[in-house]
């Protein structure tokens, strides 16, 4: 059950929980004063080092089309221009920073001592049924069961876009290399090592495939259809309460799932192309 105790104590000290020592600053708001470490490293006392972190972009640019340092050294133009954000970039760095808040807010599964702490076995489960594992032995046993065609047919091509799923998502969790939330605790079953970055969540992606794979070949009844449906966003959500993706990392990942199934379709091994595979191999 959640613990008000500990949602009043985390929103009383406006922190999550389950940081232990290793807390890291997610903001530096401008209107504040920085931290002191930040200070020193300004290399001087923390009066001056505040007026200077204070001084406005446009003041510091002054009127020329270089700009003078403490030493009177002139920066480069590339420089001067990385201080004028543009519109896109004024949007994104807003969307990223409600994402973090948001994501923060969210995570209250995200070690057993936050507001709904107790539940967070629960949210492992889930976890656990969204993983790449379990379904692809699943696939795999039910394909060396399975004994129609039509059947095998389904569950190689299943099996297909489970690599594929990993392959798409490894690749551009190594590009994008974004970090996990602060709060989420590494503490998963069977990771690779880029599953250490966030974006976009795996299990978003496969969930959103696999639903869409289910509900195309292999489940047809209604009321199995809507839990196929739930279960997937529910892989999605628990994953921000779990503290382990932040709310673009699942919704991107929704997105990619769903687009990867359309590739599935398009990449689909018909009964031709296995028998010739086959035919190949003997
Ligand atoms: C046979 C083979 C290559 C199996 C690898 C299965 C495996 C370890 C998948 C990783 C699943 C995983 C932990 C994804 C991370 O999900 P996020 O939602 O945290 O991005």
């Amino acid at each position: 059950m959640p613990s008000p105790k500990a949602r009043s104590s985390a929103a009383r000290s406006g922190s999550v929980p389950c940081t232990g020592g290793n807390v890291r600053y997610e903001f530096i708001s401008l209107n504040r004063a920085p931290p002191p470490q930040l200070l020193q490293r300004q290399g001087s006392d923390p009066t001056t080092a505040r007026l200077r972190a204070s001084e406005s972009p446009n003041r510091r640019r002054g009127s020329g089309s270089s700009t003078s340092s403490a030493g009177g050294q002139q920066l480069p133009e590339e420089d001067c221009m990385k201080l004028n954000p543009s519109i896109v970039g004024i949007a994104f760095s807003s969307l990223l920073a409600i994402d973090l808040w948001l994501s923060k807010r969210l995570g209250v599964c995200a070690c057993e001592d936050a507001s709904w702490g107790s539940v967070r076995p629960l949210m492992k489960l889930v976890e656990i049924s969204g993983h790449g594992i379990p379904w692809l032995a699943g696939a795999a046993y039910c394909l060396y069961k399975s004994d129609s065609a039509a059947g095998q047919e389904v569950l190689l091509n299943l099996l297909m876009a489970l690599f594929l799923d990993l392959v798409l998502v490894g690749v551009m969790k190594a590009v994008v290399r974004r970090r996990r939330p602060a709060h989420n605790r590494m503490d998963m079953f069977a990771t690779f090592s880029v599953d250490g970055y966030s974006f976009p969540s795996g299990h978003a992606t496969r969930a959103a495939m696999c639903a869409r794979f289910l509900l195309a070949h292999l489940v047809l009844a209604a009321p199995l259809r809507v839990l196929v449906l739930l279960w997937a966003t529910f892989v999605g959500f628990s994953r921000v309460l779990l503290g382990r993706h932040h709310v673009t990392d699942v919704a991107f990942g929704f997105f990619m799932g769903y687009w990867q199934y359309n590739l599935v379709e398009m990449l689909w091994l018909s009964p031709v192309v296995l028998q010739s595979m086959i035919g190949q191999l003997h």
